[in-house]
């Protein structure tokens, strides 16, 4: 399965009583890879996965697997920490779902163990990981910033396939990387308000927890820039931007819950502490955006 196109990073649904509402993670799962999503990212950041039980991770992983064995869909995982021991064991746990085509490994957090840590982490992880890897790069959540030339040493380790960027701009160190690495080696956009420049710059698609609504909006946004349709490209990408602003108005994943439990399609908006329900008026603005979005 080639690695490109739109996958969702799934949301973990939970029940009025708090639970994880597995039947309604399934019928979501189904839903976007319907409207044409490619693949699947379960406890990614919008999945929760600080807040969820190993059970209850297990359960979804189950779940999510299940659904990607039936349609053939991508199954990106996510899994890892700052602690690179934890990690190690985190990904070969992934061995148990044969349906798992790569981890979503996250830098390191808080430690801030500068580049030459980062690197090394990665090299070991990837040296002992059953599965491909694929880099998380989110700077803003990790602390810790990695340039051009450390993800261009990361893109040529054995293992490791591709990366997700969400560094909240595009900036020389992305650009710089998109003109250099590896033919092979996927970048999928990880920030959703800057998608487009992202494709347009060659990435293979995009990790996007805006599209969750509008998922054939964003799937025909990938697919145009990708068959190099850039005036259709360039409408919907402007079109999803103001959406994109919207859904994450609020600490992601706390607007996607709700404009999904609006339009019916999960029992609650509930999240977890240290997250707090979205506001009436965020909620309402992201309806109101998702209607605009439509071209
Ligand atoms: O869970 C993810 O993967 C994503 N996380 C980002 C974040 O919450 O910062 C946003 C992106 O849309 C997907």
């Amino acid at each position: 399965m080639r690695m490109e196109g739109l996958l969702i990073p799934l949301i973990t649904p939970f029940a009025k009583d708090g639970s994880v509402a597995l039947d309604a993670l399934e019928e979501l799962a189904h839903r976007v890879l319907d409207d044409g999503a490619a693949g699947l990212v379960p406890l990614g950041t919008t999945g929760e996965p600080a807040t969820l039980t190993a059970a209850e991770k297990n359960a979804v992983m189950d779940t999510v697997a299940a659904v990607c064995r039936d349609r053939g869909a991508l199954l990106i995982a996510g899994a890892g920490s700052n602690d690179t021991a934890g990690s190690v064991e985190a990904v070969k746990a992934l061995a148990k779902w044969p349906e798992v085509t790569a981890a979503l490994t996250v830098v390191p957090y808080y430690t801030r163990p500068g580049e030459a840590g980062v690197v090394a982490h990665f090299t070991r992880l990837a040296a002992e990981s059953p599965v491909p890897l694929m880099l998380y790069n989110i700077p803003y959540r990790t602390g810790q910033v990695l340039g051009w030339q450390a993800l261009r040493q990361l893109a040529a380790v054995p293992g490791i396939v591709g990366m997700k960027q969400a560094v909240g701009a595009v900036d020389e160190d992305t650009v710089r990387l998109m003109a250099d690495k590896p033919e092979s080696f996927a970048v999928f956009a990880g920030d959703d308000l800057y998608v487009s420049p992202l494709l347009a710059l060659g990435a293979a698609g995009g990790i996007l927890a805006s599209a969750h609504v509008a998922t054939d909006r964003f799937a025909a946004l990938v697919g145009a820039w990708r068959a190099g349709d850039v005036a259709r490209a360039r409408l919907l990408g402007h079109r999803l931007a103001a959406l994109s602003a919207a859904m994450f108005a609020e600490p992601n994943p706390v607007v996607v819950k709700a404009v999904l439990h609006a339009k019916g399609q999960i029992p609650s908006p509930g999240v977890r502490l240290p997250l707090l329900p979205a506001s009436a008026e965020a909620t309402k603005a992201a309806l109101q955006a998702y209607e605009q979005s439509d071209c």
